[in-house]
């Protein structure tokens, strides 16, 4: 008979097989549950993946660009060649293509732009009258001398002291030294004569002594209408920056107006830009620039070519535009003298206007010297006069070369040039 322990031990070793068994049969459920678990939501698309769509309608740019330049172009990415099977949400609509993208990829060639539009040919005002139009700029600059003036001699008593003033104010304006005397000497006199004068009847003399300086009697005409079978030929020369260029093209712009047919010559051919800016100013109100396209170029040539244009188009004025800088004084005088003789080759040249910028003084009175002694100056431009109180210029320029001025620059807008008118600028001055 077996003992009490084998009995335990047998019973031990069920017990062990048993528990064994449990575990393998709890083991293989729960492995199998885990392969029949429900797929996972994949995520939601990702907004790459809308934008890889989206620009499978659009070449890539950079493709275009290689294969204009002739290149081989690299193989299309897998992505680019078939549109990726949407990954977007059902309810997202469908990208459409762009308008840019319907051009680059399924429309004709563009069709040509338009040619661009004439540009407006405008139509100036006429000059007449313009001085006292631009009156108020001329008497802001230049009234502080007439209003000097006439506090001066408004005061109880005519002294020296009193003189000594005014003759420092006609000084101070530019007016030059043999002018100065020549108004205070003729005030003077007629004081003696006519006994204390009222303040209305010193106003009345000063402004007669003024403009009998400024010489009303000056023939002041532009030359600018055709002599017998040919153009007139105006020469215009002086200082680069005193207005020269500026001053021709506002010159065309006056003579636009009167009913002129006008050609430009770009003779400044020592500064790049001068033949661009003439020809700006010529094409807005339709007249054309004879130039030439080399920098540098002989200027006298230009001149030449441009009467000749003027005499085959049967214009009624050329206007010459000149260099007004060279690498010293004797080479541009030597330039100028050279361009007048050529022009003179074909025509004579019958009007030659200095520029002189009104601001520079004294000093543009030595410049006016020199030119004079190179060309015939027949006439001046005084610029700038807008910006001075030194009025006074057009007395001294007119007095030391002996001839008038013909036109003002009274700002830098296009019709603020202005025919000299000696009254107008008197009553500016006084005003
Ligand atoms: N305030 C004022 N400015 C003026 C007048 N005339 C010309 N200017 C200005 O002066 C400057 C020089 O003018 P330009 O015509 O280029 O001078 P330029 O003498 O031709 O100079 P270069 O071509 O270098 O020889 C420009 O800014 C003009 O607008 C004027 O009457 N009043």
């Amino acid at each position: 008979m077996w003992g009490v322990d084998a009995l335990w031990e047998i019973l031990l070793v069920i017990t062990v097989v048993v528990l064994g068994g449990l575990g393998l049969v709890v083991g293989l459920v729960r492995g199998r549950g885990r392969k029949a678990a429900p797929p996972v939501t994949p995520p939601p698309p990702a907004r790459e993946a809308k934008t890889r769509t989206a620009n499978t309608y659009r070449p890539s740019s950079t493709a275009t660009i290689d294969t204009s330049k002739g290149s081989t172009p690299a193989p299309p990415k897998p992505a680019e060649r078939e549109p990726e099977p949407p990954v977007v949400e059902p309810e997202t609509p469908p990208v459409e293509p762009t308008p840019a993208d319907t051009v680059e990829t399924t429309a004709p060639p563009a069709a040509p732009a338009p040619a661009p539009a004439e540009p407006e040919v405008e139509r100036p005002e006429s000059a007449r009258g313009r001085m006292t139009k631009l009156r108020s700029r001329l008497a802001r600059s230049n009234s502080a001398m007439g209003k000097g003036l006439l506090t001066v001699l408004s005061g109880d008593k005519l002294d020296d002291a009193v003189w000594e003033e005014v003759e420092d104010t006609l000084l101070g304006a530019d007016l030059g030294v043999e002018a100065t005397t020549e108004i205070v000497d003729g005030l003077k006199r007629r004081v003696q004569v006519e006994g204390s004068p009222s303040a209305e009847q010193l106003e009345q003399w000063l402004h007669e002594e003024l403009l009998a300086q400024v010489n009303p009697d000056m023939d002041r005409r532009i030359a600018a209408s055709r002599v017998g079978d040919r153009p007139a030929v105006v020469m215009v020369v002086g200082v680069n920056g005193t207005g020269k260029t500026t001053t021709v093209g506002k010159l065309a712009r006056v003579l636009v107006a009167e009913d002129k047919d006008v050609v430009l010559g770009a003779a400044d051919t020592f500064r790049a830009a001068a033949a661009d800016q003439l020809e700006t100013w010529g094409g807005r109100v339709g007249v054309p620039t004879v130039r030439s396209d080399k920098e540098g170029a002989d200027p006298a040539a230009v001149a030449f070519d441009a009467v000749k244009e003027g005499q085959d188009g049967e214009v009624d004025v050329v206007i010459v535009d000149t260099a007004g800088r060279l690498h010293n004084k004797v080479g541009l005088m030597d330039e100028l003298a050279k361009v007048k003789r050529v022009i003179e080759k074909q025509s004579p040249i019958d009007e030659c206007l200095l520029v002189l910028d009104a601001t520079t003084g004294q000093n543009g009175m030595r410049q006016a010297e020199i030119f004079a002694q190179a060309v015939d100056i027949t006439g001046v431009a005084l610029t700038k006069l807008d910006g001075t109180a030194k009025g006074g210029i057009v007395v001294l320029v007119q007095r030391e070369l002996g001839v008038p001025v013909k036109l003002v620059g009274l700002g830098e807008g296009p019709d603020d040039l202005a025919p000299f008118d000696p009254k107008a600028f008197v009553d500016a001055v006084l005003d």
